[in-house]
């Protein structure tokens, strides 16, 4: 496996076979992943979209080496098979799960001090406070923290290790927007450090903000990798152009939006009213993929 691969994943499949009891007594399995081809590269940030029982966990369990995967196929994560991956590896992972356990009559310095000693080479705790900007709080019994400040120690318990790979799993579920953009912060340090991310999320604006890579997971399969910026094409869809002239608002669809603005630029001799140049959202391209493949389903499979 080339060494500039964090994650390699080609086949990827999983059939949950203990899925929801029929009514007829029967047991209906569930195609969680089926056959998902994955590079995520050392060093980036790479973000996993979807809805709900997409299947982002599972694919984020079996690279956790916390779920077995369906025999075929190949995974490779930091050059081993997670399935049989030893303790060795596993100091390389750093995992922030959706809601860790809390410890609430410890102090943050102690949660830590205690979750290093699981380490052969812990990074330096002080350090890590640090990292998470809970150093003035590090005397406070975790009980006492608020959600966001809660969710910094889960990250800075992830990466206690120091690890070369980290999965944060919808680490921003409600923080207010000035903690997500602080927590933001912390996850592109960890990337200029060198650690590689895979980042699952709900949140358009998080995977746009933070990602270098997004991919698009539905019913089980990859629909589409790309940077947010190019991800199902934005990067070529027409751009809206939109100003004031004397009959007020005006919007134009542009392929060439720079033509568009010059051309306006020209005929207002200078400045233009209200100029705007937008192109679609992530949010909005990520709709229509979702939606496509909801209406390539056949009825009776929604
Ligand atoms: N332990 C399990 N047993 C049976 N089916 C399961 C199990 N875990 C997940 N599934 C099913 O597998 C599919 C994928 O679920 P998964 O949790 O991976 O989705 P997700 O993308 O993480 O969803 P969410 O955004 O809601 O967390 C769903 O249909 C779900 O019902």
């Amino acid at each position: 496996m080339p060494t500039d691969t964090a994650i390699r994943a080609r086949g990827l499949r999983k059939t949950y076979r203990d899925g929801r009891t029929r009514r007829d007594g029967g047991h209906r399995s569930v195609v969680a992943l089926d056959g998902v081809d994955l590079d995520v590269r050392v060093g980036e940030i790479f973000a996993l979209l979807g809805p709900n029982g997409a299947g982002k966990t599972t694919a984020t369990e079996i690279f956790e080496g916390f779920r077995e995967r369906d025999e075929g196929g190949e995974l490779t994560v930091l050059g081993t098979d997670p399935g049989r991956a030893d303790a060795a590896w596993r100091q390389r992972i750093g995992i922030v799960l959706q809601e860790a356990a809390g410890f609430d009559l410890l102090t943050v310095e102690e949660v830590l001090r205690n979750f290093a000693g699981y380490y052969r080479a812990p990074r330096p705790v002080d350090e890590v406070l640090e990292a998470v900007g809970l150093t003035a709080k590090r005397r406070s019994r975790t009980g006492t923290l608020s959600g966001g400040q809660r969710r910094r120690l889960d990250v800075g318990l992830g990466i206690l290790g120091a690890p070369d790979l980290l999965f944060l799993d919808e680490p921003t579920t409600g923080f207010d927007p000035e903690v997500r953009r602080q927590f933001w912060d912390l996850v592109q340090d960890l990337r200029a450090g060198g650690t590689t991310i895979l980042l699952t999320t709900h949140y358009l604006e998080e995977a746009e903000q933070l990602a270098d890579r997004v991919g698009v997971i539905n019913r089980g399969r990859l629909v589409d990798v790309d940077s947010p910026a190019g991800l199902g094409g934005r990067r070529h869809a027409k751009a809206v152009v939109g100003w004031r002239d004397q009959n007020g608002p005006q919007r134009l669809e542009s392929a060439d939006p720079t033509r568009t603005v010059l051309d306006l630029a020209a005929r207002f001799g200078g400045e233009v009213p209200e100029l705007t140049v937008s192109r679609p959202s992530l949010e909005s391209i990520y709709l229509r993929m979702i939606e496509t493949e909801e209406s390539a389903r056949p009825e009776g499979d929604r």
